[in-house]
């Protein structure tokens, strides 16, 4: 029995959606359905058109959320354009909030406590342990180039085929192949390789060739890889059948097979820093992204021995809970997908349909102009980029952050504050560096240690300080990538955003990006503000009031002109 939605609390006018001037010209009226079982459906009635062949039509849809009901509204409008009359135009128009959007939380909520439980039934992979004692075994040896020779075989092959596994000897950094990593679905990966020949501006041909001259002779990179170069010769062994044997030893394996791809990388032992380089670049590699480089010019140690237990992870996260990963896990039902082709205009885009963001035309504002971020998101105020659910390719202008890093970076010793980052080429204002990965928890009960690498989810980090909304944060102390060795600057070089692109805004757990804020000069050190707040109040203050120290703040070295004195730890 369709029932007409009872007291109108919402207007068209007032819902979000409709026309570039947020209008609803064609107005429809929401319903209910209530099914023989009792479920209720919610369905939205846009009027009736008279055909060419004087039969009467009604565009009637089912709705259970928002982006439904602007899909609809916009497929109503060009039933319209072929109609000859329209009726029923004065109808009044409800949109029952509150009923549709318990059912849709509802239902979303019944899926993730399912998924939660089949997760929890299965034990959890922590075999990257073994990983972590291969990486420590020469940990406190000094850098050694030369050694055993050993070999490092990769096997590609066209078509798949049946040969076991374990006939072809690997080494513990085949766990890690081109595969995706758990949160990182199949397409983003994908994604991440047509991005890569659609991005030459600062990504590929200029940057890859001065990264060959800089990067440790062991690496292996995903462009020689793809065109099948053997590292350390200039002959490619592409489709040649090459048969590989054990590690170490360069006699044939009796499983490679003619057409197989076979990158023999006879490299020398690599042990401390240039291990833990080669383990960075591999894992790099595998998420698309560019070569990562470590670089000690300062003669104080070498690489501490916690560092060697660091796994690097580009682009994924570790989920050592797993209820919370699998809130991580949105189904797909839940996204806001368009059907663009380009997304250039956020007016246009329906992922955006959420945003309330406008300029002073009412217009709303999107977050990226050509690739780069525009700066016009007030601070704290999430990007949504288009997702894997959306009609639009990698070429789409709102697909920015969740793109693998094309340019190089190098974990560097700096003079007074640790390890920190520089980019090895020059960035334009506004290029996307990439995202603060690590282990996703909740920070309560942190080892000290681990407190000044937590970044909390409004892109803030946390330093010893927690508030309520700040449930799951990012800590990167044992995991993460470079961004981890970004130091505070109180004249930074970057900002942070939120972004979401592979979940959804009500989960509550966004990307941290990393943003240039200007201009900067190849080799200059990546820094950011690790308190934002405090350079505002600043900014605002007289000069009279004194900013009141923190007990456990931590001297800054920063050496800017404008340095605060203190950062809180
Ligand atoms: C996210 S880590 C940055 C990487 C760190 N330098 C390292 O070697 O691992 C934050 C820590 O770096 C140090 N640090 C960062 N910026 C600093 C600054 N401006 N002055 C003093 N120490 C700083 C502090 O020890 C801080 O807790």
């Amino acid at each position: 029995m369709w029932k007409r939605s009872p007291s109108p609390e919402e207007s068209w006018s007032d819902a979000e959606g409709g026309n570039e001037n947020g209008e609803w010209p064609i107005k429809g009226v929401v319903g209910e359905e209530v099914d023989p079982d009792g479920t209720s459906r919610y369905e939205v009635r846009w009027g009736n058109w008279s055909r060419k062949d004087g039969t009467n039509t009604t565009w009637q849809t089912d709705i259970t959320d928002r982006s439904d009901l602007v899909n609809s509204w916009k497929k109503a409008q060009g039933h319209k354009r072929n109609a000859l009359a329209q009726d029923s135009l004065d109808m009044e128009v409800s949109w029952p909030d509150d009923a549709v959007h318990k059912r849709f939380t509802s239902l979303r909520a019944q899926a993730y406590e399912e998924k939660k439980r089949k997760r929890l039934e299965k034990p959890s992979a922590a075999d990257w342990d073994k990983e972590i004692e291969l990486a420590c075994r020469h940990a406190d040896e000094p850098d050694a180039e030369d050694g055993n020779a050993a070999s490092r075989l990769r096997v590609r092959r066209g078509t798949p085929r049946s040969t076991p596994s374990s006939d072809i000897p690997r080494s513990s950094s085949f766990k890690h192949t081109r595969g995706p990593t758990p949160s990182n679905p199949p397409s983003s990966s994908k994604r991440g390789a047509s991005v890569r020949t659609s991005s030459p501006s600062i990504g590929d041909g200029a940057f890859r060739s001065l990264m060959f001259k800089l990067s440790s002779s062991t690496v292996e990179s995903p462009t020689d890889r793809s065109r099948g170069v053997k590292e350390g010769s200039k002959n490619s062994i592409k489709n040649r059948p090459v048969k590989p044997g054990p590690a170490g030893n360069s006699k044939p394996a009796s499983s490679a097979v003619k057409g197989d791809v076979i990158f023999v990388r006879n490299t020398k032992t690599l042990r401390g820093r240039a291990l833990l380089q080669s383990n960075w670049n591999q894992a790099a590699h595998d998420a698309g992204a560019a070569d990562i480089r470590i670089s000690n010019e300062i003669v104080d140690g070498d690489i501490e021995q916690h560092l060697h237990k660091f796994k690097y992870m580009e682009r994924s996260y570790r989920f050592d809970n797993d209820g919370l990963q699998s809130i991580f896990d949105v189904d797909s039902g839940a996204f806001l997908s368009c059907r663009c082709t380009t997304c250039q205009r956020a007016s246009q885009c329906d992922c955006q349909t959420e945003s309330e963001i406008t300029n002073e035309r009412g217009h709303k504002l999107f977050a990226y102009y050509g690739g780069l971020f525009a700066f016009c998101i007030p601070q704290g105020v999430e990007v949504i980029e288009c997702n894997k659910y959306c009609s639009c390719s990698s070429l789409c202008g709102n697909r920015v952050a969740q793109k693998p890093r094309d340019v190089p970076i190098e974990v560097f010793k700096t003079k007074q504050c640790g390890w920190g980052a520089r980019c090895l080429v020059a960035l334009p204002k506004g290029k996307v560096l990439g995202i603060y990965t690590g282990r996703r928890e909740d920070v309560d009960n942190l080892p000290p240690e681990h407190i000044g690498y937590v970044f909390d989810l409004d892109g803030t980090e946390v330093r010893g300080q927690h508030n309520a909304g700040d449930k799951f944060s990012v800590d990167s102390y044992d995991c993460g990538n470079w961004t981890r060795f970004v130091n505070h600057s109180c004249s930074p070089s970057m900002k942070v955003f939120s972004v979401v692109f592979d979940t959804i805004r009500e989960v509550h757990m966004p990307y941290v990006a990393f943003v240039a804020a200007r201009d900067i000069p190849a080799g200059e050190e990546l820094t950011i503000d690790y308190e934002p707040s405090a350079a505002e109040e600043m900014a605002e203050s007289t000069g009279k009031q004194k900013r009141k120290m923190s007990p456990t703040a931590l001297l800054c070295k920063c050496s800017s002109k404008r340095c605060r004195g203190w950062i809180k730890q």
